[in-house]
């Protein structure tokens, strides 16, 4: 009985500190369990895309962060008016399985690809892509629509982005193929353009977590006979009657060491919501250059790049740090490559399609230089070299301003893919895209994931230090004489662009701040059920441990077994006085044996007493951590953290 009692009363005490261990096992705390436990939070490495995790998982995309080779597919359109009333046929053959595109031999009788006048052999030809989308009949099985072109891959480069990668999609063909089709579509039938900024804002808007803040930002250029105009600047409008040079409108290309090619002066929008972004291709749209042409009659006579800044900055509780990550999405409407006697242009539209053509020949030599063997070859072994290898051909972005603008993109840290588009009966032209695009499928990229960890105080610091160089810059340009003009410009601009810059830190910040107060809020919410569930054990622990201590200190004494003996009927002469004797010393033996389980008992009950102690001391400190928190970053009328209470 003895022991029974013994066991019981040890097992009471194990089950309440089985319960206590539950209680303070860290990982019951879901709302802060990821943050604490999983290395996800304190890592700067390369980490895995919060949208789709499963496919950052793969070993398909850790290789892919050493690089990739660019990715092309080509589209093929259907007939457009003129050519059904010419009664063009079809040169184009696709198989869905292999991905192989076919160029036929055409008839004598069509007269766009007339051969009677030409010595040109005319040949089938195949080229293997990583995609080839049949746009050319509807009724086809295998028919791709807008919505499967995006599917296909845009939807995958949106992942990348939000991995932390830089991308860029861009549109390559002839005139009158279907890029403008391809990338920005129609209202009816949106291109890759819209459907990624839906689909972005789709991802931010249904985020759970409420401790990552995004901000996008949008440009929108224009690159219009080889000079950059700003697609979402106000127009040079006309003043007094006379119409404002547009080279007062030109912006200048410039690279900087820290922040690579850029525009200056190119206006960059925040944007929060798709409605701003469609806003804004209205007014860019409205503002490209387009012409009609004998080929097109919508014709771009310029190539549009609309670029996406997208930022995600993950605050950490446990750490008060941030990890931001930065992508940057490059979408390409390229202006087509055209000839002359097909388009019929004279005057200004000769002398654009004159510049469209030389920087697509410059894109093509810089797309040749880039799939040098050579240079493959050293990217393949894991050693690209920064000067050119014997021999190597020397990459000449330089030679226009869509090479040098796109340098990045094709040739450096981007995932980068080219969308071919080909027209259905013009056997000169999609042979040269096709070969164009052929040899774009060997250009290699290296892609890295570009994340930084921030601590508070490092963000607080280089707020201040832009303050400084602000104010020192500000300084300097009041005291600028007018003999220092030139000067005096360069250092606005630096200052207009600091200004710009650290506009942008405060307003991550806020948004930081804003994203601290959501989660803490959330974390409040998600604290009050356990805390609950705490104050339930809580006393029944306290009601386990007042029985146990109960039950040490009044021992319930079982009867002996004389006791329960009957009286003998001679009157109650009991057995030998040696027997009373044993039983005596039996007893005493007992009340030794309580006498060390109660000071045992005792001390499993202080033991039991600090653990709890402890815990509710770690409780306390994390109530006043959130508290101090969210009295730091944000005022609410009701302090939902005063209903947390721990007993
Ligand atoms: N996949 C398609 N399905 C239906 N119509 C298409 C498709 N692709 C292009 N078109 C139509 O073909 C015409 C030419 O397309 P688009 O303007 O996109 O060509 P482009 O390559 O951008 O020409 P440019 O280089 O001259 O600007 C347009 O009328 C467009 O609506």
């Amino acid at each position: 009985m003895h022991t029974f009692r013994r066991l019981k009363s040890r097992k009471l005490l194990t089950d309440a500190f089985e319960l206590l261990d539950d209680i303070m096992d860290p990982r019951l705390y879901r709302g802060i369990s990821s943050e604490s436990i999983s290395p996800y939070y304190e890592s700067t490495a390369s980490t895995p895309s919060l949208r789709a995790p499963e496919r950052a998982a793969t070993p398909d995309t850790m290789a892919d962060q050493e690089g990739g080779n660019v990715k092309v597919v080509v589209r093929v359109r259907r007939h457009v008016k003129r050519e059904i009333e010419r009664g063009a046929e079809c040169l184009i053959r696709m198989d869905p399985h292999t991905q192989r595109t076919t160029l036929l031999v055409p008839n004598d009788t069509d007269p766009a690809n007339a051969r009677s006048n030409s010595r040109k052999i005319y040949e089938e030809k195949s080229f293997t892509f990583d995609k080839s989308f049949w746009s050319h009949d509807p009724t086809s099985s295998h028919y791709a629509d807008q919505s499967a072109i995006y599917r296909s891959f845009g939807e995958e480069f949106l992942d990348h982005n939000f991995a932390g990668y830089h991308t860029c999609i861009f549109a390559y063909g002839q005139t009158g193929s279907g890029k403008s089709y391809t990338m920005m579509g129609t209202p009816e039938a949106p291109g890759l353009i819209p459907r990624t900024c839906q689909e972005l804002f789709h991802r931010i808007e249904s985020d759970p977590t409420p401790n990552t803040t995004y901000n996008v930002h949008v440009s929108y250029l224009e690159i219009y006979n080889e000079h950059v105009r700003d697609l979402l600047a106000s127009r040079p409008s006309s003043s007094g009657g006379q119409p404002k040079d547009p080279a007062a409108y030109y912006l200048k290309i410039r690279e900087s060491p820290a922040d690579g090619v850029y525009i200056q002066g190119l206006t960059d929008v925040a944007v929060r919501s798709y409605a701003d972004i469609s806003r804004l291709f209205r007014i860019g749209d409205a503002n490209r250059t387009t012409a009609a042409t004998k080929m097109n009659d919508s014709s771009s006579r310029s190539h549009a790049v609309f670029t996406i800044h997208l930022k995600q900055i993950q605050h950490s509780m446990t750490t008060d740090s941030v990890i931001e990550r930065s992508a940057r999405m490059r979408l390409v409407d390229l202006a087509g490559s055209e000839r002359a006697k097909a388009t019929e242009a004279t005057g200004q539209r000769l002398v654009e399609g004159g510049k469209i053509n030389k920087s697509l020949t410059t894109l093509g030599r810089v797309i040749a230089a880039l799939a040098d063997p050579k240079r493959c070859a050293a990217f393949a072994s894991g050693k690209p070299s920064k000067r050119s290898v014997a021999g190597e051909t020397v990459v000449p972005y330089r030679d226009s301003v869509l090479t040098w603008l796109l340098k990045d993109s094709l040739g450096g840290n981007s995932k980068t893919a080219m969308v071919a588009c080909i027209a259905p009966s013009d056997y000169d032209e999609t042979l040269s895209t096709l070969r164009y695009a052929s040899q774009a499928k060997m250009i290699r990229t290296r892609a890295t994931v570009n994340q930084d960890a921030v601590s508070a105080a490092q963000r607080d610091a280089q707020i201040a230090e832009m303050a400084a160089t602000i104010a020192a810059l500000q300084t300097s340009f009041h005291a600028a004489t007018v003999a220092r003009k030139r000067e005096e410009a360069t250092e606005l601009e630096e200052y207009q662009k600091q200004v710009g810059r650290m506009q942008r830190m405060m307003e991550e910040s806020r948004l930081v701040s804003e994203a601290k107060i959501r989660s803490l809020t959330a974390e409040v919410e998600e604290l009050r059920p356990l805390c609950e569930r705490l104050r339930g054990e809580g006393e029944a622990l306290r009601r386990h441990l007042g029985l146990v201590v109960g039950e040490l200190r009044n021992p319930i004494v079982l009867p002996t077994p004389r006791d329960s003996e009957p009286v003998t009927p001679e009157g109650g002469e009991e057995h030998g006085g040696n027997e009373e004797d044993k039983e005596n010393a039996g007893d005493e033996v007992m009340m030794m044996e309580d006498e060390g389980y109660e000071d045992e008992g005792e001390e499993f009950a202080r033991e039991l007493h600090a653990h709890a102690e402890d815990f509710l001391k770690e409780i306390g400190m994390f109530r006043k951590k959130v508290g101090g928190d969210y009295a730091r970053f944000g005022e609410r009328r009701v302090n939902p953290l005063a209903e947390v209470t721990v007993n």
